[in-house]
């Protein structure tokens, strides 16, 4: 009997030192973390219930400052949010493959802009940095517009009352990127295939907040056993279907219009399509590129997917938040107000995207609600070769490394009172002072968000033309907030605002 004791305490140890003194884990554990337990590291300190994700986070950013690591053989993980370790790792393309987490994607988005890395990362990002030139955004301004008027209409319905925001800005960005991205209106149009496409993406995007916040359903295998699996191969293949059509369709009306063999930049993009009078979708310029072979039918369909994740839940984020604050900081809420009305005086024309550039208060408080409430709170990379960060921690290859915009954004000593919504900390002279990557909602580096213009515009724009109509009255606090454990920043319940009719712009 003590000799089996002493044998299996032995082997015990041996499996201790095997896992917690090979080279990574040595590296690792210089770096300061959570205390380690026996054999499984730090295991049981990160295995929390889904809506307890979030706060283990913010816990652990308070405890240690700038950096901290996970570790459970055989995997670790590295937390940063010291601007200066954030610019060693998004500066360049050496770090620049995806983190595990982007791994749960992968049904959906393929090899998209979103998680393609090398030469065809490269290739995809040269062919769609024109669909934003400032041209292009004019038109989908356009369209931007259209569908604001439709939010109006579907908030003057619902005024003098308090109204969960989310549902509501998410039909509005939902339809929004359809519509530029793939040329396709989902409110008018409202067919059967329209409306099921719409709600098997809402679908979709609950099924990865459920896997996201269950480690164990990280892994592929366990996942297609269980229900949500089966029910997501089910959805990918409705969304498939749909989007195959919609290509289809756009390239059978862009044959017929259009007699150019291939259009080359943002400039012939636009005026081609602005002679025809029709409405750009940024699928075009993928069609187009297709004739050059730049790309296949397999890809077009990877990058229309990766729009239509990364362009509808993110910015509805970003605008539910923004509302939010607007709404519980009145004077804030009254200056942006009078800047608009100062702009435009009594008229009711609908604001262009000249007017959007001469907004600049507007835009500190998108700015300062995008720091707060960042949309996509971290990001996180694989580094496939040793880093050493400002500090002297190294990194070994191998691990993850992720980057907290959250606490970057809340770091007391860059954010003085950082919950306080405060857009003065935007002004020109307030920025110069901070380092580049101390403030990076869209991401930065050569990595950051393609799509960042036209979120800003998008953003705007609505904000502006709710804010003429609407008094924004406070009913969901800053204190209410509680996240969930999601790729995308999202509160566990509703977020209430009431929208008050404002009489008339010039009263105010
Ligand atoms: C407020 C809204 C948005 C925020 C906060 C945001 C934020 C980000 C961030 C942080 C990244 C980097 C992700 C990473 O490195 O893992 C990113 C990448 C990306 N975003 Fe956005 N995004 C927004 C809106 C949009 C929109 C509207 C589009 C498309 C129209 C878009 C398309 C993309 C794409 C394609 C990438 C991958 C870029 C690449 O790797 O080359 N995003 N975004």
């Amino acid at each position: 009997m003590l000799i089996y004791l002493l044998s299996s305490a032995i082997l015990l140890c041996v499996i201790h030192v095997f896992f917690n003194y090979n080279n990574v884990a040595r590296a690792l554990r210089k770096i300061p973390g959570p205390k380690d337990a026996f054999i499984i590291g730090n295991a049981l300190e990160i295995i929390v219930p889904p809506d307890k994700l979030m706060d283990l986070g913010r816990d652990f950013a308070k405890r240690f400052h700038g950096i901290y690591r996970f570790w459970c053989y055989p995997l670790g993980a590295v937390t940063i949010y010291n601007p200066e370790d954030i610019e060693i790792i998004m500066s360049t393309m050496k770090h620049s493959e995806k983190g595990i987490v982007y791994h749960l994607l992968k049904p959906w988005l393929q090899d998209g802009l979103l998680l393609s890395n090398g030469e065809k990362w490269q290739t995809r990002r040269k062919i769609l940095t024109p669909t934003f030139h400032f041209n292009i955004l004019r038109q989908f301004s356009v369209i931007l517009q259209e569908n604001a008027q439709r939010l109006l209409t579907v908030l003057e319905a619902a005024s003098e009352r308090p109204i969960d925001v989310v549902p509501v800005i998410s039909e509005f960005t939902l339809s929004s990127i359809c519509e530029t991205a793939m040329g396709t209106q989902l409110n008018e149009q409202e067919t059967n295939a329209a409306r099921s496409y719409k709600d098997t993406i809402y679908r979709i995007g609950h099924i990865f907040s459920s896997r996201f916040a269950r480690i164990y359903l990280f892994s592929d295998f366990i996942f297609n056993l269980t229900s949500l699996g089966r029910e997501q191969k089910k959805l990918l293949r409705i969304v498939r279907n749909f989007t195959e059509k919609v290509i289809d369709q756009r390239k059978g009306m862009l044959n017929n219009n259009i007699n150019s063999d291939t259009i080359k930049d943002a400039e012939e993009y636009d005026d081609i399509f602005m002679k025809k009078k029709k409405k750009v979708a940024m699928l075009d310029l993928l069609i187009s590129a297709e004739k050059d072979r730049l790309i296949d039918s397999a890809g077009i369909q990877e990058e229309v997917d990766t729009f239509m994740f990364e362009g509808h839940d993110t910015t509805a984020s970003g605008l539910t938040f923004c509302m939010m604050a607007l709404a519980n900081n009145r004077d804030i809420q009254n200056k942006a107000l009078a800047e608009i009305t100062d702009l435009l005086g009594d008229s009711d024309r609908a604001i262009t995207m000249e007017d959007i550039n001469n907004l600049p208060y507007l835009d500190r408080c998108i700015k300062e609600s995008l720091r707060i409430y960042p949309p996509v709170h971290f990001i996180s990379r694989k580094l496939t070769e040793d880093v050493k960060l400002s500090n002297k921690y190294d990194i070994p290859a191998g691990v993850g490394c992720h980057i907290s915009i959250y606490d970057l954004h809340h770091r007391e000593d860059l954010y003085p009172d950082p919950s306080r919504f405060d857009p003065d900390r935007f002004l020109p002279e307030h920025c110069a002072r901070r380092h580049p990557y101390a403030y990076i909602p869209f991401s930065a580096g050569p990595r950051n968000c393609i799509g960042q213009k036209f979120a800003l515009l998008e953003m705007k724009l609505v904000l502006a033309e709710v804010l003429r109509k609407f008094e924004l009255q406070p009913v969901t606090r800053a204190e209410d907030l509680s996240f969930i454990g999601d790729l995308v920043l999202r509160n566990k319940g509703p977020v209430y605002v009431n929208f008050t009719k404002r009489k008339s712009v010039a009263t105010q």
